[in-house]
């Protein structure tokens, strides 16, 4: 379970940031006083168009960011103050950063796996699972270095469930794949939903969410402008597409503003 209450986050610019965001203000505030949920046993998704705050969002909930104010409770622990503790029902699936391009798959996730406490047997066990899933047994002795993006992206995704986290976040997860791969990673969501884990991540592909999503919040200059079940998002759906009804929400927004 998530639970985000009043969350804000502000970025300090320097002057080559100022420079090139062409502004003369001091801060960015990325993140402005949203608070949702996100329950266990259903996919949350979060959308907005580029530059609302959703990277800036997941990475305060996965414990990368703290925030300028505001609270994060994960599985009832409280993300801001004790984040350490936090990590640990996380799993934070982000590009493939955090990949040491000398290791091998098997290697980097035995790596892992040990960081996390894990046994021996149960990261043989959870690996061989992943690895059939995300057809990765071809590769699991190359460096990582050598690897096409989208095998690093599985071995990312490897990295993120090897401690069988009960919250999962996944920031753009099948973004640059294939189509198989990306099938792979819906399958892996709902394999991570059927367990009763709870699943947030951000997307850009409406078809996706359409296919996987319980709930969703759109977010637009960081604030939240829509948070309902997609039930009751499809119910109140004025348009004829999914597509079509998050551009509504967020123009009308727009005009609002305006
Ligand atoms: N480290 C940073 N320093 C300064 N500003 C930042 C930083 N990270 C993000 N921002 C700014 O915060 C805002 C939100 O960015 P964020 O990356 O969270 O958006 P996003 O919704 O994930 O966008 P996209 O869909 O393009 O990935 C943007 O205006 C961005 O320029």
């Amino acid at each position: 379970m998530i639970q985000i209450s009043h969350l804000s986050k502000s970025f300090t610019l320097n002057r080559q940031q100022k420079k090139e965001l062409g502004t003369t203000q001091n801060s960015v505030l990325a993140v402005d006083d949203i608070s949702f949920e996100c329950l266990p046993g259903r996919v949350h998704a979060l959308l907005g168009p580029n530059g609302a705050g959703k990277t800036t969002t997941l990475r305060m909930l996965s414990t990368i960011f703290k925030p300028t104010r505001g609270t994060i409770i994960i599985d009832n622990i409280d993300a801001v103050k004790d984040p350490q503790e936090a990590r640990k029902h996380i799993g934070f699936l982000t590009g493939s950063a955090g990949l040491y391009a000398r290791l091998t798959p098997n290697e980097l996730i035995a790596y892992f796996g040990e960081l996390y406490g894990v046994s021996r047997n149960d990261i043989e066990m959870r690996k061989k699972k992943l690895y059939d899933l995300l057809d990765m047994h071809d590769f699991q002795n190359k460096r990582i270095g050598k690897l096409s993006t989208g095998m690093k992206q599985k071995v990312s995704i490897c990295r993120t469930m090897i401690h069988d986290p009960q919250v999962v976040i996944f920031d753009e997860p099948t973004s640059g794949l294939d189509v198989i791969t990306a099938e792979n990673i819906i399958q892996l969501i709902r394999d991570c939903k059927n367990q009763g884990k709870t699943v947030i991540f951000s997307s850009h592909i409406m078809g996706e969410v359409d296919l996987l999503c319980d709930d969703i919040t759109i977010i637009h200059k960081g604030k939240v402008l829509y948070n309902d079940t997609m039930e009751a998002f499809r119910a109140q759906q004025q348009t004829p597409n999914l597509t079509a009804e998050f551009i509504r929400i967020v123009h009308d927004q727009k005009t609002e503003v305006q």
